[in-house]
């Protein structure tokens, strides 16, 4: 078998590449020819299959029978997705990004797998992080300036550094007394009779740099989605936001307001013709475009993290001309022009090469320790670089998972 691992950096046009398997044009190198049976595993494909579902109620994978698709969450997607495309045993089986989203342990148990089937299946392995690269493939490539594909290179990381820059000023505060932001006291979360989190115990306070980290399934998103004010499961709890408790009266704006957030599947939200400068500037104005004349300080405001960024000759560029990197780092600021009591990162390192995730890494750390923010850093990922204060651990149990502080 001839597996091939890809690197690729985020300037490569990933899209037009797998268009270009599937219909099997310039694919000799690979051993592909017009009658092989190939299959794509992608974030795109789990999208394929949820729309299939939406539509007809099933979408044909086995699991999802059990269990709707879209109700899992965003791992347990990969999971069964990826052990449905192996029962179909193709020819080929294009891996795009394999490793987002999938905590250690299904990490490992599902390079198991692949070693597995390597023998009967033939992998192309398209990987943005070296790490991610499986072991048992040796042909590793990464793309040439010619167009072509070369052996890979383990040494090369770009890096430019953000260090030296100042993280601009905010134009106005909060007005939040005591230190504490958020509070879980034995909160319990259940879906269909089935506990998903028991007795979370949790407080963050002013400026603390956390992390939430937990395996696939064990309730990240249920826990961001209370502090965010969108789960109806938070009433009736000892949850208390900003120093209130949840159902009091409270406005859902009146917590959305102190939250800057970013998840990676925002980007799709900003495809329009909006400029950089633009998208930056609709962070002071909650929006998701620009519909509304930003004031002369926000729109300096803006100009200045985009020098922090170092993306201030882009500034007029529409957003979706950008690397992914850069819009990464884009909806970064746009979290944080308002100095938010918290920014809530999801998963903000997902699909970025080595090179991006080192900028970003260097980003966050900085906000973290130049700002009055508290961060939270939601991944399963150790990421060695990120300077991470404290730990909130999900474990789960039969009862729903548990948290610890670590
Ligand atoms: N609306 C819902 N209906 C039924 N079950 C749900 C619903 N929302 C979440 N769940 C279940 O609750 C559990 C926790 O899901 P959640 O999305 O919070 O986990 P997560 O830690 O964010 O996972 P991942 O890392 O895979 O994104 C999962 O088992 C999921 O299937």
């Amino acid at each position: 078998m001839k597996h091939v691992g890809i690197f690729l950096s985020n300037t490569f046009n990933k899209q037009l590449f797998i268009q270009q398997l599937l219909e099997k044009k310039n694919v000799a190198l690979f051993g592909i020819s017009s009658t092989t049976h190939l299959q794509l595993f992608s974030a795109y494909t789990v999208q394929q299959y949820l729309l299939e579902e939406d539509i007809h109620g099933y979408c044909g994978i086995e699991a999802a029978r059990v269990q709707t698709l879209r109700s899992m969450s965003s791992g347990e997607q990969k999971r069964v997705l990826l052990q449905h495309l192996l029962s179909l045993k193709p020819d080929v089986l294009v891996l795009d990004n394999v490793f987002d989203n999938l905590d250690i342990a299904t990490q490992e148990a599902l390079k198991e797998q692949l070693s597995n089937a390597a023998g009967n299946i033939q992998f192309i392995q398209l990987a943005h992080r070296k790490k991610d690269l499986l072991a048992f493939i040796i042909d590793r490539l990464m793309p040439s300036p010619d167009g072509g594909f070369i052996a890979l290179n383990e040494s090369v990381i770009e890096h430019t550094s953000t260090e030296e820059a100042i993280v601009p000023a905010p134009l106005h505060h909060y007005n939040l007394t005591g230190n504490e932001l958020v509070r879980f006291t034995d909160v319990n979360v259940s879906y269909d009779g089935r506990q998903v989190l028991q007795q979370i115990n949790w407080t963050i306070s002013k400026g603390e740099f956390w992390q939430l980290k937990g395996p696939n399934g064990s309730g990240k998103t249920t826990l961001l989605t209370m502090i965010t004010g969108d789960n109806v499961k938070g009433y009736g709890q000892q949850l208390f936001l900003f120093g209130r408790k949840k159902g009091t009266g409270e406005t859902v704006w009146s917590i959305k307001e102190k939250v800057g957030y970013l998840t990676p599947a925002m980007t799709d939200l900003f495809a329009t013709r909006h400029t950089l400068l633009q998208m930056i500037v609709s962070g002071y104005l909650d929006q998701i475009g620009l519909y509304t004349i930003p004031s002369d300080m926000q729109l300096r405001s803006a100009y200045e993290w985009l020098q922090l960024l170092q993306l201030q000759h882009k500034a007029n560029l529409p957003f979706n001309k950008l690397t992914q990197g850069e819009q990464r780092m884009a909806l970064i600021a746009r979290a944080m022009v308002k100095h938010p009591p918290i920014l809530i990162l999801d998963e903000p390192l997902m699909g970025l090469d080595d090179a991006n995730a080192a900028k970003v890494i260097q980003l966050i750390n900085k906000l973290a320790a130049e700002t009055t923010s508290a961060v939270l850093y939601v991944s399963h990922q150790t990421e060695a670089g990120l300077q991470v204060q404290k730990i909130f651990e999900l474990q789960k149990t039969e009862n729903g998972s548990v948290g610890r502080t670590v």
